[in-house]
């Protein structure tokens, strides 16, 4: 009896996928290559992705056999759950997988703009001793600013916590009563804007949230602010992030993200103030193997016909999901 196919787009640990062989057929393509991903997905029962594979309309016309789509990670931007939910397909994803990575490094980019580690580094490296070059700021006794307080953004607050800084938020769909019992400020994002030293961007890339951080939320910050973006390219408007900072009318930024990957054309990366690192805010080993187990054992439930962690669109299951078993 031949085994489901589960495709495979994005790399995942594969001393992890191979735990599936016995009862699956792994295939693996790359997902970003529009061509290969088109040509390898009608036969899949299974797509798992990362973050490079977009999974659209198009993709789900090219997939008859398509049972689920697992998200190793959280964001589910580059996935048309509607699409899939109306083709009875499952989606998936893993969404404490990386959390607390992406946390960490938020916590990193903060001190490395504010104490330019980076040129630092990258100045000892040259033979250069510099030190004048290299005056900081302390972090302590400055106003943080974090923009969605879910996840992410509250394990945020926890770390930054020790740091003797002032917290703040804005979330519409969190309240100053919920804010207020973790230490955190809840205010609404304009006055948010105007106060803070650092903006940490902390929300799902949604049509709402593209742009949220534009030419106008920009020009009401002080000259101090400092941008940080780990959540989504898009979210804080690069062209006016980029006007602002060669302005100097705000201080930097540290980007993981951009609207474009990598950021070839983006003159972001080549300002001064601005530190960049490619993508890296679920890249350690810890959050990638909760990813792929966590979705790993969400496509194994799937084809057992046992309840699937991490669904989305639970609309879906009716359609096809529920029709396939494996032995
Ligand atoms: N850099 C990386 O590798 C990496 C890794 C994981 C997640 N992410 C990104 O981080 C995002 C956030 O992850 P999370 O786990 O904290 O998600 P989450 O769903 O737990 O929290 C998102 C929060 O944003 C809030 N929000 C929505 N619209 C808002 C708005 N207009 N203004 C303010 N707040 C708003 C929501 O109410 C929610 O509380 C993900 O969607 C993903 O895009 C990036
Ligand atoms: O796939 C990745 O490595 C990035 C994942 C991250 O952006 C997420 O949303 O979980």
């Amino acid at each position: 009896m031949s085994h489901p196919v589960v495709l495979i787009s994005d790399p995942l640990p594969t001393r992890l996928t191979a735990e599936l062989n016995e009862d699956f057929e792994i295939r693996q393509c790359t997902g970003s290559n529009r061509a290969a991903l088109l040509a390898a997905v009608p036969e899949a029962e299974a797509l798992i992705i990362r973050s490079a594979t977009r999974v659209d309309q198009e993709v789900l016309d090219h997939a008859p056999r398509l049972r689920i789509i697992a998200r190793a990670g959280v964001g589910l931007d580059n996935v048309d759950v509607d699409a899939a939910t109306r083709a009875g397909v499952m989606v998936v994803n893993a969404p404490v997988s990386n959390v607390t990575s992406v946390a960490e490094l938020t916590v990193g980019l903060i001190l490395s703009m504010f104490r330019h580690l980076p040129a630092a580094h990258a100045s000892v490296r040259a033979g250069e001793w510099r030190r004048a070059d290299f005056q900081g700021s302390e972090l302590s006794g400055k106003s943080i600013g974090i923009l969605g307080f879910g996840r992410i953004g509250q394990l945020v607050a926890e770390r930054l916590a020790p740091f003797e800084v002032e917290l703040l938020t804005h979330d519409p769909n969190v309240t100053a009563e919920f804010a207020f019992a973790q230490g955190v400020g809840w205010m609404p994002l304009d006055e948010l804007m105007s106060t803070v030293d650092v903006l940490t961007v902390h929300v799902p890339r949604t049509p709402a949230t593209t742009g949220l951080i534009g030419a106008r939320e920009l020009a009401l910050a002080k000259p101090s602010l400092r941008v940080v973006n780990t959540s989504r390219g898009g979210i804080v408007d690069e062209t006016a992030l980029a006007s602002a900072l060669a302005a100097e009318r705000i201080a930097g930024a540290a980007l993981d993200v951009f609207e474009t990957e990598p950021p070839t054309h983006s003159p972001l990366p080549h300002l001064d103030s601005v530190v960049c690192t490619p993508h890296i805010g679920a890249g350690t080993r810890e959050a990638q193997d909760r990813a792929a187990s966590t979705v790993l054992g969400a496509v194994r439930n799937a084809f057992l016909g046992l309840p699937v962690g991490g669904l989305v669109n639970p609309a879906a299951t009716a359609a096809r999901a529920a029709t396939v078993t494996v032995s």
